[in-house]
């Protein structure tokens, strides 16, 4: 095969929560996590000479080495001892430092179809694997489905896709810093921990108002302090009539739940002129449609 193409769609949190901070650094966490029709579109062109060659529409994005995207294929042709090489093209969708685990996506999409255009046969455990060497989210994100994910993010127990559902999502302009917001949380000092076990539940018995009631992220007051906007953004959203409303990830970016269409519209057109990034999405929670061939 010498060209095809691959979906990266975002990930949202349904709950994150935080056990300890661990030696290395790095927080023991427990998040239930899933998918948004939200993608980027990456772009995988054969090249015969041992080289890595990245391109994208961004113009904020990191364009070759530092791109998560081109990190992955070299790891990955590093690991397998390849000798030719890949262009990369992407065409970024998600907004970038938003909580929406965009590098990663992009990284991991990068990863499933390298397999396929060097004929790799790897397994996706295989892949998340090498994934989790690259970042915490490139595991989940390279199974792309819905997930309990533990330790720092990599491992994982597969669960049933959410109850089909809109997801309107706000960002506010600026991006911010995962480990900066790490950085400012106390774990022994956390109000209210997510109920996972029963977001779990909910998900396992389709319950949406469940899925609604459970919704929870320890990092939201964390990042909400720092950057007072996203709880405005979340107050405004739930004036709006969302049915719930999360930070997701580390933020900024803002998800609101709503059953309906015509209920996405209106919290969208309500958000408009207050808020730049707004974006109304269906859920995906499984994987489908990746293959862009
Ligand atoms: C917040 C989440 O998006 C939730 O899905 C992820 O945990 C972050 O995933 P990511 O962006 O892939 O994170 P990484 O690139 O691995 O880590 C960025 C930084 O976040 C902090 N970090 C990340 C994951 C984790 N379990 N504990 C941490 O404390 C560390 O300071 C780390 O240096
Ligand atoms: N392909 C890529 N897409 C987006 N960001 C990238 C990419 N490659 C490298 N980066 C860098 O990674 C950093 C985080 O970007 P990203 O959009 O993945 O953040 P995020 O949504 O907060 O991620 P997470 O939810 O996993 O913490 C940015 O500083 C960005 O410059």
């Amino acid at each position: 095969m010498l060209y095809l193409s691959e979906k990266a769609p975002a990930k949202i949190n349904l709950t994150l929560d935080a056990k300890f901070k661990r030696t290395d650094g790095y927080h023991e966490l427990e998040m239930v996590m899933t998918t948004i029709d939200l993608y980027d579109r990456i772009d995988l062109m054969f090249r015969s000479e041992n080289k890595v060659s990245l391109m994208s529409d961004s113009g904020i994005l990191p364009q070759a080495e530092k791109n998560l995207a081109y990190k992955a294929a070299m790891l990955l042709k590093q690991k397998m001892n390849i000798k030719y090489g890949v262009h990369i093209q992407i065409q970024k969708n998600i907004p970038v430092a938003a909580g929406l685990a965009g590098g990663s996506s992009d990284a991991a999409a990068t990863l499933r179809g390298l397999n396929r255009l060097w004929d790799l046969r790897l397994t996706d455990q295989a892949l998340a694997e090498i994934g989790a060497e690259i970042g915490s989210d490139v595991p989940f994100c390279v199974h792309a489905d819905t997930a309990l994910a533990k330790g720092r993010g990599e491992k994982l127990i597969s669960l049933p896709a959410p109850p089909p559902c809109w997801v309107v999502l706000a960002k506010p302009t600026h991006g911010v810093s995962t480990a900066e917001i790490f950085d400012h949380l106390k774990v022994e000092q956390i109000a209210s921990h997510p109920a996972t076990d029963e977001m779990i539940y909910a998900l396992q018995s389709y319950d949406y108002d469940k899925m609604c009631k459970y919704l929870g992220n320890v990092l939201e007051p964390v990042t909400m302090e720092i950057y007072p906007e996203v709880k405005r953004i979340k107050d405004k959203m739930k004036q709006f009539g969302a049915d719930s409303v999360l930070m997701s990830g580390s933020g900024p970016t803002v998800f609101a739940l709503v059953q309906y269409e015509n209920q996405a519209k209106r919290l969208v057109n309500s958000l408009r002129g207050f808020c730049n990034h707004v974006y109304a999405v269906r859920m995906l929670g499984k994987r489908r449609d990746q293959v862009l061939d």
